[in-house]
């Protein structure tokens, strides 16, 4: 039984219009993460800051005045928009979210309502202009990702326990409301906002407030994307209301995890968000622990496309613009891959296809080819696939090289053995099925 919600979701079941269809299809993005906090890189008067770069300020070990002060240091002389979007374009990426204010508060666009933009630091130049233009120029759609949260703002409260608080956080609503509609205003490319710093109770009180913002945006710029972390319902409900359906445009819930079954993701739009190393997100000058190979995050990419979602992988350029060196690396290497294999993740999603021990399924969006993108090579050079009822393999080949026609073998009802013996067993490979209708049912080679 559904209960009456003013502020609850106002949308069921996934946005069909063309703007969320061409997202929808994007399978790979780019995560730009980047202001103050890649000046110090994670490390302040010769210590190590043991959490996530972008989150030293609040750390004892650094003083807020010495962090906030941080302004009159960016001067980012090898800052390069069209180096930052060709990066993601060599990589394969179709959209871009970029960080215009994180929670430290630090404008990277002049904005008229703080004085704690890049308009008072050295650099005095708009970044995020030129970032819009070089990605849009570049044929990436472009997301700006803000945080609610705002450490440098005078209102910002982390729960409203007294009339004072409310009176500030009055001021802090009006604040944010003014730079959101200031963002859409000045950077009209923008395609969606990717909201942050939304878990506090200060803001999670401000359903109606909230509601009647995005509201406001949406009817500032028809067909914008906005996730289920922006804002909570009446009863404080975050990503799925009150009557557990989903709030905004796609889920916001897999940061730097993904999920693993289709029954995870409850038929919705998502993204998974992802670090390169274990949690960091800003400039680390020190990158410790497990750095993910390209391997890796391709085989990320690939199950998060073969679960109807997204993958968007983070860089953190350094304080002086440039991009470091493993993360261009990366790039690279996973763009070689999308080079060759592009065509199982754009346009792809959910195959329907019970899980093989091989790797994931994908499916182009109303065509009938099958993606089977392998990372685990069987001993016997048979790929197991099982097929819905009435449904035969017309053709099979690999997307490398696809004059080779592979050889298929009915070895149950609908369950096939395909053969294939790839010529580089050192990096996963795609093997595609042209899917046709059964017309009776054949004879099954026992
Ligand atoms: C997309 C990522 N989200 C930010 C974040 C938020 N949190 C966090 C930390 C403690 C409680 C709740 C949320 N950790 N990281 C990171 O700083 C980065 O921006």
């Amino acid at each position: 039984e559904k209960i009456k919600l003013k502020h609850g979701s106002h949308r069921e079941g996934k946005r069909t219009d063309a703007i969320m269809q061409k997202w929808r299809g994007n399978g790979l993005g780019q995560f730009i993460h980047w202001g103050l906090y890649a000046i110090p890189g994670g490390e302040w008067n010769g210590k190590q800051y043991n959490g996530a770069a972008e989150w030293i300020r609040s750390w004892n070990e650094m003083p807020k005045p010495a962090y906030d002060s941080l302004i009159y240091k960016f001067n980012p002389v090898n800052f390069n928009a069209d180096q930052w979007a060709a990066i993601a374009k060599d990589m394969g990426a179709r959209y871009v979210t970029i960080t215009t204010k994180h929670h430290d508060g630090f404008c990277l666009w002049p904005s008229k309502y703080t004085s704690y933009t890049v308009a008072n630091s050295p650099w005095k130049k708009d970044i995020m202009k030129p970032l819009v233009d070089a990605y849009d120029k570049a044929g990436i759609d472009v997301i700006l990702y803000f945080s609610i949260m705002d450490w440098n703002h005078p209102g910002w409260r982390y729960d409203i326990k007294t009339r004072a608080d409310s009176i500030a956080f009055e001021g802090f609503k009006k604040f944010t409301r003014n730079q959101l509609i200031e963002l859409l205003t000045m950077y009209p490319k923008a395609k969606g906002l990717w909201f942050d710093g939304t878990w506090d109770k200060s803001w999670i009180k401000q359903a109606k407030f909230a509601d009647e913002l995005e509201a406001e945006m949406r009817k500032l710029r028809p067909g914008l994307i906005i996730g289920s972390r922006f804002r909570a319902d009446e009863y404080g409900k975050r990503h799925f209301d009150s009557n557990n359906v989903l709030m905004g445009d796609y889920e916001q819930g897999w940061e730097r995890k993904l999920p693993n079954t289709i029954a995870d993701v409850h038929g919705n739009d998502w993204d998974c968000v992802m670090t390169i190393p274990e949690n960091q997100w800003g400039y680390n000058k020190a990158w410790k622990g497990h750095i993910k190979t390209s391997t890796e995050l391709i085989e990320m990419t690939a199950k998060a496309v073969s679960l109807g979602g997204n993958f968007v992988l983070n860089f953190g350029p350094k304080g002086d613009g440039s991009i470091r060196d493993q993360e261009k690396r990366l790039a690279l290497e996973i763009g070689d891959w999308m080079k060759v294999n592009n065509e199982a993740i754009y346009n792809c999603g959910y195959s329907g296809l019970e899980k093989q021990d091989w790797g994931y399924s994908t499916k182009k969006t109303r065509i009938d080819k099958i993606y089977m993108v392998v990372f685990n090579i069987p001993v016997s050079g048979a790929y197991r696939v099982k097929l819905p009822a009435k449904t035969a393999i017309a053709k099979s080949y690999l997307l490398a090289d696809q004059n080779q026609v592979l050889k298929v073998e009915e070895v149950h009802t609908n369950e096939y053995f395909v053969y294939a013996n790839p010529a580089s067993q050192s990096k996963p490979f795609v093997i595609v099925l042209e899917t046709k209708k059964k017309e009776r049912s054949g004879e099954n080679n026992y």
